[in-house]
């Protein structure tokens, strides 16, 4: 996910700021970002509570254990946590808490196997909270507030929603071959495919065919099998969205088609979990927060707003939805939360 702005980052010259720092850290299934930053409560108060100040930021490869395995994602997320504390002039024994929010947690085994990776890194009293990237994601466009749902839809898609009560509840985000259909990889799986099968006769002609072949420069629809064998990787095919995109605003029935689909497959995702949590009340129409993140939902295309499209149909059925687009990327959120835990901790301390 790119393109946040993320505030100013500061130089601290000192050693650790007094009171401590706290870490947030959003893995992915592209790279791992961490952010560290100051456990004083007053921090936001100097940002004017729109964010955190940020100390350092560090980032790293993949953390996604299903995807390198875990010896290699404990690396990455270990040495993503020494580098922005290297770079904060801050050491372990000044974290008060972290919130790690990786792909691949979907299970309380997987959050039990990452704390056991980093429970004698840190001192006893250190707050680690595992989680999956989706709560990263929510908490940049709550300022940490877990309540609500989250539509993530960049290489990969996923729709996540939480109840005050701590429930919590997901739809999609399986990964390709279990049918997120309105990821960048669905859609442009789509795409490819309605090429082969034009070609075939199987299906009707589409400007895609032109188009996806002049951005891959190739000549001839046979050579696409190739081209993905060559390197079937997610992020490689989902980049060809844009040109699916353009096809549509060209007046491409095909093209706009799959992007109808990916518009249902992601809206129905939202409305799913909506529905399972009863975020909209009895009455159907009580508010809550819709954070919107990724390329496919961010980007401002000429006609065609993938975004939009899928806060139309959602609002049509739930009108107490108010979404939201982050300002500050994910790692900020996690950080956000790990900050919310601590300081909540450190009054509950203060009163008893
Ligand atoms: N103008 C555009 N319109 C629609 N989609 C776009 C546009 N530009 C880029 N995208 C798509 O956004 C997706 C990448 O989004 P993003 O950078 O958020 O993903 P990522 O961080 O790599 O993936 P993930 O969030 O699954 O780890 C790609 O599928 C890309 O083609």
């Amino acid at each position: 996910m790119k393109g946040y702005p993320n505030g100013e980052i500061s130089v601290f010259e000192e050693e650790t700021p007094p009171g401590g720092v706290v870490l947030g850290l959003d893995g992915g299934a592209t790279s791992t970002v961490c952010v560290c930053v100051s456990a004083a409560s007053a921090s936001i108060a100097i940002t004017g509570a729109k964010s955190l100040p940020i100390l350092s930021r560090a980032t790293a490869g993949c953390s996604n254990f299903n995807s390198v395995g875990e010896a290699s994602a404990k690396e990455t997320l270990e040495k993503v946590m020494v580098e922005a504390l290297s770079k904060a002039h801050s050491s372990h024994s000044a974290v008060r808490a972290i919130c790690l929010a990786v792909s691949g947690v979907n299970h309380p085994s997987d959050q039990h196997k990452i704390l056991d990776w980093f429970r004698e890194l840190f001192p006893s009293h250190v707050k680690i909270i595992i989680e999956n990237d989706a709560v990263a994601a929510m908490a940049s466009g709550t300022m940490g507030r877990l309540h609500g749902c989250v539509l993530i839809a960049g290489t990969g898609s996923i729709a996540y929603g939480f109840t005050e009560d701590g429930r919590q509840a997901r739809a999609a985000g399986a990964g390709p071959i279990l049918g997120d259909w309105g990821s960048g990889y669905g859609i442009a799986a789509q795409a490819l495919t309605a090429i082969i099968r034009a070609h075939d006769g199987r299906a009707p002609q589409t400007v895609l065919t032109k188009n996806i072949l002049k951005v891959l420069g190739l000549t001839s629809p046979d050579e696409v099998i190739g081209w993905t064998y060559a390197d079937p990787s997610w992020a490689r095919i989902a980049a060809l969205v844009p040109v699916v995109v353009a096809s549509a605003e060209d007046g491409d029935e095909v093209a706009d088609e799959i992007l109808h689909c990916s518009v249902r497959e992601l809206s129905d995702s939202v409305k799913a979990v909506i529905r399972r949590l009863g975020l909209c009340g009895e009455n159907g129409k009580s508010p809550f927060p819709l954070v919107m993140v990724g390329g496919v939902l961010e980007a401002n295309n000429k006609k065609w707003n993938i975004g939009n499209e899928v806060i139309k149909q959602i609002l049509a059925d739930y009108p107490g939805v108010s979404p939201i687009r982050p300002e500050v990327e994910p790692a900020v959120g996690a950080a956000l939360v790990a900050w919310n835990q601590y300081n909540r901790a450190v009054r509950g301390d203060q009163i008893s």
